[in-house]
């Protein structure tokens, strides 16, 4: 599902350029889940935007469900990414103006759709917000936006899953709750999951841990 092969990424800035990745080859398989481990700063979120297309690699390659990332446009990533990937961030990204429906229904309709609001209702059921359609992100706790997005992210049924520290702004017992339920999600459609962490804890229930250090893969 992902094939990285000495890729690179560096970032020119005031003082000079940054190297934030020195060659990283990682092969991920369809259905297996992976933690990506490493300090603050260690470039965990940088690897998770290049394999989501986010940003640009300036050396080697990415391959994502046999996609050469590198090798399309800006609109085709869009695309790739509308039928391919889902993806939860540690701020959950909810649009406010919108009910738990319409922002689950968004990349649903994105896609083209019709029965977008019933599969996101559904979606919703899934991890318990059945009772929270019509609610606007700010009428919802942390866990039940967080919750959202989850639903958000897998009402396309996509192939691949990117969290980045999806529990980082919850509390321990509803962070539980969360990885739960993404795991329990991850299983039952077979998505291959990346989850990057800075919980050993959380890595463990991963199928495989690799840890970041230096711009390279420690282990
Ligand atoms: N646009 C940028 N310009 C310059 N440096 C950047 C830029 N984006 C990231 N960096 C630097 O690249 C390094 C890796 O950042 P990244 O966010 O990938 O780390 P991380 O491992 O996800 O960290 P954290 O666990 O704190 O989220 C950091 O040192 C960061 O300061």
């Amino acid at each position: 599902m992902i094939r990285l092969r000495d890729l690179r990424l560096t970032i020119p800035a005031a003082s000079g350029p940054v190297n934030i990745l020195l060659g990283i080859d990682l092969d991920v398989a369809a259905g297996q889940t992976i933690s990506v481990l490493g300090a603050s700063g260690s470039g965990k979120t940088s690897l998770l935007m290049l394999i989501a297309g986010l940003e640009r690699a300036t050396g080697g390659t990415i391959e994502v469900a046999g996609q050469n990332i590198a090798a399309l446009d800006e609109d085709a990533r869009a695309r790739f990414r509308l039928a391919t990937l889902g993806i939860v961030f540690q701020a959950f990204h909810l649009i406010p103006s919108m009910t738990a429906l319409e922002n689950v229904a968004v990349p649903l309709e994105l896609a083209g759709r019709r029965d977008a609001h019933d599969i996101a209702a559904e979606a919703l059921r899934r991890v318990e917000l059945g009772h929270r359609l019509g609610h606007r992100p700010a009428q919802l706790s942390g866990g039940e936006q967080q919750r959202v997005a989850l639903a958000r992210a897998f009402a396309p049924t996509p192939r691949l899953l990117l969290a980045d520290e999806p529990t980082g702004n919850l509390d321990l017992e509803t962070g539980q709750t969360v990885m739960d339920l993404l795991f329990a999600l991850c299983r039952t459609h077979g998505t291959t999951l990346l989850l990057i962490s800075h919980d050993p804890v959380l890595a463990a229930r991963c199928d495989r841990i690799v840890t970041l250090r230096n711009g390279v893969i420690a282990s």
